[in-house]
């Protein structure tokens, strides 16, 4: 038995679980339908992301990269794809915020054509810090809810310069990435994390949307009794239809043994419901930076603070009871100290996507004016049948009849 990780190919195992983009690499090695762009691209910088880079320069792009954000980039994988051709970096590990936002502008002033975005980050700055280079930007991809926001942000204030393919809003995205994804890494970090167990717990989970949703029913799965909180009278009908209790947080918080929150919102648990929690009560989040638990509320309550251990705040409540928080109320799923982010296997799906955004816009004559807008669905169902073979998985096609039956609004079999 080998005793030692290979560390000379640092995206080795990753590759074994892309397999849609080591298909496109195939494809696009040989057809090269990028050749002649240069693409910036702004993401977590690790393996999965390390693939998706060199997706893009395999079919044919120069590829300019950037960390989303200056904690998350591992080093082994920057210096890997930096002595490949056609991809240079512009992160490091263990960068000062000042150092990355550095970092960021030297890769605008390199004018890319396209931009493949994380958080909105570069599509940002380039408009605020160097408007002349955002006329000439062909377009973009976003990949993130959050994003997304402030896209249509500048859309609606009339500043966006160019045209943004809605990667988040594909459903090769949001079906898999925030529904599996995000629920079954969030699970998976809280309870390494705390090395505790989901069975017969009590689990509130905050929003029914596409995250919490998965993380209501997966946490069911291992055994959880779920209560739901929602503010959409539909989303927690949903729940409901699902076999999860809906109940306000303000009748969930003395229940609960873990809470995770997944709305997108601030301070969905806040100062009257940390009053109320059981001693010994786990808060996760899994949503929106680190605003959905009111940290500021947690310390104003505590007489002190701990570290039980790693990764995980324990406040120390007047009378006696301790509440946990996970990762410092960021994302669990991303920043806990276990966390290796979302699988492989459906960040090959959503980095597919953005491959497909700089893709389509740049080799169909899309003619965009400057906005958000949504990828094609017939680019969306192409990408699932590619993953779908790899997976060895056959569907039907409709026959002719079928066809010709959806098409025939007055077709005699249409009436009773
Ligand atoms: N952790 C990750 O890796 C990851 C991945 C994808 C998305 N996200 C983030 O997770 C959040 C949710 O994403 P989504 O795709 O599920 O969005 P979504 O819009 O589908 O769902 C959010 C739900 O929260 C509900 N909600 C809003 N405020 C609430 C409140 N105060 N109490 C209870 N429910 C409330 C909304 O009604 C909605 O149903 C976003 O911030 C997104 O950026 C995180």
């Amino acid at each position: 038995m080998a005793d030692e990780t290979d560390v000379s190919d640092p995206l080795g195992w990753t590759r074994d679980h892309t397999p849609l983009l080591r298909s496109y690499q195939r494809e696009y090695g040989e057809t090269t339908p990028l050749e002649g762009y240069s693409i910036g691209v702004a993401t977590h910088m690790e393996a999965k992301s390390g693939v998706f880079v060199e997706t893009l320069a395999e079919a044919g792009a120069e590829v300019l990269f950037t960390g989303s954000e200056p904690h998350s980039t591992k080093g082994e994988v920057v210096e890997y794809l930096d002595e490949q051709d056609g991809i240079e970096s512009y992160v490091e590990a263990g960068m000062s915020e000042e150092a990355w936002v550095d970092a960021q502008h030297a890769l605008l002033e390199e004018e890319p054509d396209f931009i493949l975005d994380d958080g909105a980050e570069l599509i940002a700055r380039v408009h605020a810090d160097h408007p002349e280079i955002a006329q000439t930007i062909v377009g973009g991809g976003e990949q993130t809810t959050a994003g997304i926001t402030r896209l249509e942000a500048m859309e609606d204030q009339d500043v966006l310069e160019f045209p943004v393919y809605s990667v988040n809003d594909t459903p090769m995205k949001h079906f898999f990435d925030n529904v599996h994804g995000t629920a079954e890494s969030s699970l998976t970090n809280a309870l390494m994390t705390t090395n505790t167990m989901l069975s017969g717990k009590t689990v509130v989970v905050a929003g029914y949307g596409y995250c919490g949703r998965g993380i209501a029913r997966k946490a069911r799965g291992m055994g959880a009794k779920t209560v739901v909180t929602e503010v959409d009278p539909r989303k927690a009908l949903e729940a409901h239809m699902d076999g999860h209790r809906i109940a306000s947080m303000d009748e969930a918080t003395p229940e609960g043994d873990y809470f995770i929150t997944s709305t997108g919102n601030r301070e969905v648990l806040r100062r009257e419901h940390f009053e109320q929690m059981q001693d010994g009560a786990i808060l996760a989040n899994a949503g929106h930076f680190d605003v959905e638990i009111a940290i500021p509320h947690l310390e104003d309550l505590a007489e002190n603070e701990s570290t039980p251990t790693e990764g995980v705040t324990r406040y120390h409540l007047p009378d006696g009871r301790q509440l946990d928080l996970l990762a410092d109320g960021r994302l669990v799923n991303l920043t806990g100290p276990y966390s290796k982010g979302h699988p492989a296997e459906v960040m090959d799906m959503t980095f597919a996507m953005m491959v497909m955004a700089a893709d389509d816009m740049l080799t169909e004559d899309r003619d965009l004016a400057p906005g958000v807008y949504a990828i094609p669905d017939r680019v969306d169902r192409t990408v699932a049948d590619r993953k779908l073979e790899t997976l060895d998985c056959s569907i039907d096609d409709l026959t002719e009849n079928q066809e010709e039956y959806y098409d025939d609004w007055e077709h005699p079999d249409s009436h009773f």
